[in-house]
């Protein structure tokens, strides 16, 4: 119980998407040796903690990280040095203190929760326990249904769809490596559908396809054609979830879906649109289905919806206890993404999960678009317990660290492992 952190040092690296992000290697006086790796978001909400750059934070793509770098080096090193790594809940704080803002502006949540995850890591590790037992505890441990992502469009692709995402959860596989056969074997089946009708079989940044298609609909449709042709039912094996991200195509109280040539909807139409959508299709959830901001149009979407399907708010409520409060008291959404750099720190997400569990809601863990080879989240989701993950397509190996991870993970279980929500 003597071993103390010894050295914290953070460095430049690159993301998926070629974008200068933060990784800190930590180390303790028992020699244990750490890192972790920040990914970041584009389609990212407003209420965020901030992800420090050099140049201007909203512009996405080519600006460096060195003043979070140094922030890790000079500020935060110093003051965590000497401290034992188990005090995840302390440490956490004592950055939170360094920072003094409401939302880690001066330090940068890429910088903050850098360490806070390397310290997880290196405390998990001195211990001799996989990541995930460590951050959850006895009794937790759960794989997640993946939410595997098979189309992008929106910010992540400049494919045809208003929509960022359309995925297929494997509902009716019996393991993890069940649902990534299935969902590997359905993606195959979609790439061979989408040359055979002549249309490109080129990825977006999340690894899912990004064709030319005639509307947002074809996109489902095409998914309902994927899974049959893979000798699955939708709805029984496979049900899809969307994130719209419609933050992204909302614009002066007007959702404007100008890509699929769809036209301009209110938040009600937008709700009738997805009431129609979920009678058609397999559909199980939504995430982001409006705007970020449109607190009133979410109250209406989840009275409307939310009986039927988990209803994901992901820019409604940023990680952040305080938008998950309020969405709880007015019924805006009935679960929350969850993504560890989008509130900074181990502990505040933790925290995040807490409420969720409490207010009876589901939650579902997530990746960045953005991502590095880091698996934290991997492990924080077995941890969590919450049996849902989002962590992009079966292609790209960024996102298939995470799933390679949740396969070892339910390998070492063994007959304790769990599955699903
Ligand atoms: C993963 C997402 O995208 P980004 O990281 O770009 O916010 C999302 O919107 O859920
Ligand atoms: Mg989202």
């Amino acid at each position: 119980m003597n071993t103390r952190i010894e050295s914290v040092q953070a460095m430049p690296i690159y993301d998926s998407r070629g974008v200068p992000t933060v990784r800190v290697r930590l180390t303790l006086t028992d020699g244990t040796a750490a890192t972790a790796s920040i990914p970041s978001g584009a389609s990212t909400g407003e209420n965020e903690a901030v992800e420090l750059r050099d140049g201007d934070p909203n512009a996405h793509g080519g600006q460096g990280v060195l003043k979070a770098v140094r922030n890790v080096n000079d500020v935060i090193a110093p003051a965590v040095i000497g401290l034992e790594p188990w005090r995840q809940g302390e440490i956490d704080s004592l950055m939170i203190e360094l920072d003094g803002t409401a939302n880690k502006e001066k330090l940068g949540a890429n910088a903050i929760l850098g360490v806070s995850e390397a310290v997880a890591v290196a405390a998990a590790k001195s211990a001799g326990l996989p990541l995930y037992a460590y951050l959850g505890g006895a009794g937790q441990a759960r794989l997640p249904i993946p939410m595997i992502n098979i189309l992008n469009g929106g910010k992540h692709a400049d494919s045809s769809l208003d929509f960022q995402e359309f995925m297929i959860m494997p509902v009716g596989a019996p393991s993890f490596a069940e649902a990534m056969r299935y969902a590997t074997e359905i993606f195959q089946a979609l790439k061979s559908l989408l040359k055979a009708k002549g249309h490109t079989t080129a990825v977006g940044d999340e690894g899912g396809f990004a064709p030319q298609l005639q509307s947002n609909d074809e996109a489902c449709d095409l998914i309902v054609e994927a899974i049959a042709k893979a000798g699955y039912e939708p709805g029984e094996d496979i049900a899809i979830a969307l994130d719209p991200a419609a933050s992204s195509f909302y614009e002066n109280g007007v959702y404007r879906l100008t890509r699929s040539g769809q036209g301009d909807k209110t938040s009600s139409e937008m709700t009738d649109l997805y009431r129609r959508w979920i009678d058609k299709y397999p559909i199980v959830s939504i995430e982001d289905g409006l705007a970020e901001n449109d607190w009133d149009g979410f109250r209406e979407h989840t009275a409307v919806l939310g009986e039927k399907i988990q209803i994901v708010g992901d820019d409604l409520l940023v990680t952040n206890t305080r938008f998950i409060a309020r969405a709880i008291e007015e019924k805006s959404c009935n679960a929350a993404l969850i993504k560890l750099n989008q509130i900074g720190t181990v502990t505040e997400t933790v925290e995040a999960v807490h409420l969720c569990r409490k207010a009876g809601w589901s939650f579902v863990v997530s990746h960045r678009s953005g991502e590095t080879e880091d698996t934290f989240m991997a492990d924080f989701a077995v941890a969590m317990g919450g049996g849902q993950i989002k962590t992009g397509s079966v292609c790209r190996s960024e996102r298939m660290a995470k799933y390679n991870r949740l396969l070892e993970i339910e390998s070492e279980l063994g007959k304790a492992a769990r599955f699903g929500r």
